[in-house]
């Protein structure tokens, strides 16, 4: 891969993405740029190999595909930078923004320019993310390429783009959703008599292979659990405990807001 790629907005999941790439040998990090305002928070990356810069203008007119990584009501300021920098023959546009539509970044840089939204987690920056993607504009080739390139890193998903709201709440915001999880195992185990680095251990490498026996058996959950639950036994109780207060509702609920609030996270005035 010879193009060059700007991350404009490097925070935590531009940050990601760059090392993912780079980690999967994807592309290097020379032809990498990062952009953000405070440009000492960068340095490290600089040491690594990256280029950065917090020109996005500059940057921009120097890429091929720009991946824009800023939060959603930063976004009108940099598309009112970097617009008059695009060029729709050269330039393919990322979007990992969440709540920001194709049509809403091409109101700004013209709609001669393909736009693909990529929604991936902060897994990607070891190569397991669940990424989705979705565009009303790119080209057959294009969507193939960023496929290409989201998979080395991952998962990836195409869907519509109006389940993209969806996808950030059970994917992107999911991370936090199962680590949360996790740490509550971990807790519960200090209470039944592990140190906490032990229990945290344990609840990490089970919450693993519960993950992996999914994925490697392609069985539903309630199949998996069948074969843990003992008649009369201990999963059962705990389980059942967990469920009268409310554990699969919560987790549906909580994914249910975070869809309602990523599709309000951006307005067009900013
Ligand atoms: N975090 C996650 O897991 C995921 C996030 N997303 C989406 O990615 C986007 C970024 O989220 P996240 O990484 O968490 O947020 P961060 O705040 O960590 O990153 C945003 C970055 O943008 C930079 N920035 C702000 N304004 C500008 C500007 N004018 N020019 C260049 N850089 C700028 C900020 O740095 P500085 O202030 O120094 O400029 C900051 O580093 C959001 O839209 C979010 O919805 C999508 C999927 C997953
Ligand atoms: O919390 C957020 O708004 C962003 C979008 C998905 C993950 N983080």
């Amino acid at each position: 891969m010879k193009k060059k790629i700007a991350i404009i907005g490097s925070g935590n999941i531009g940050i990601s993405l760059a090392k993912g790439l780079v980690k999967a040998d994807y592309t290097s990090a020379a032809q990498i740029t990062l952009t953000r305002r405070s440009l000492d928070h960068l340095k490290p990356f600089e040491v690594a190999g990256f280029n950065i810069s917090n020109d996005n203008k500059t940057t921009v007119a120097n890429a091929d595909v720009v991946i824009l990584a800023v939060l959603p009501q930063q976004l009108n300021t940099v598309l009112d930078e970097i617009s008059s920098a695009i060029n729709p023959s050269k330039h393919l546009i990322i979007s990992v923004i969440s709540g920001v539509s194709c049509a809403a970044v091409k109101d700004k840089l013209g709609n001669d320019v393909e736009v693909i939204r990529a929604m991936p987690n902060t897994a990607i920056a070891i190569g397991q993310s669940m990424t989705c993607i979705a565009s009303d504009n790119a080209s057959a080739e294009n969507l193939a390429d960023v496929t290409k390139m989201f998979e080395t890193v991952g998962s990836v998903v195409k869907i519509n783009e109006d389940l993209m709201t969806s996808a950030t709440a059970l994917c992107a915001c999911g991370i936090a959703f199962f680590l949360r999880a996790i740490r509550a195992a971990s807790q519960g185990g200090v209470e039944i008599g592990f140190h906490a680095d032990e229990a945290l251990k344990m609840a990490v490498q089970t919450a693993k292979g519960a993950a992996d026996l999914l994925l490697l058996h392609g069985t539903h959950p309630e199949s998996e659990i069948d074969k843990v639950t003992s008649p009369k036994g201990c999963t059962i109780a705990g389980l059942n405990e967990m469920e009268h207060n409310g554990f699969s509702s919560s987790l549906i609920k909580g994914i249910k807001l975070s869809a309602l609030k990523a599709g309000n996270l951006y307005t067009k005035e900013g």
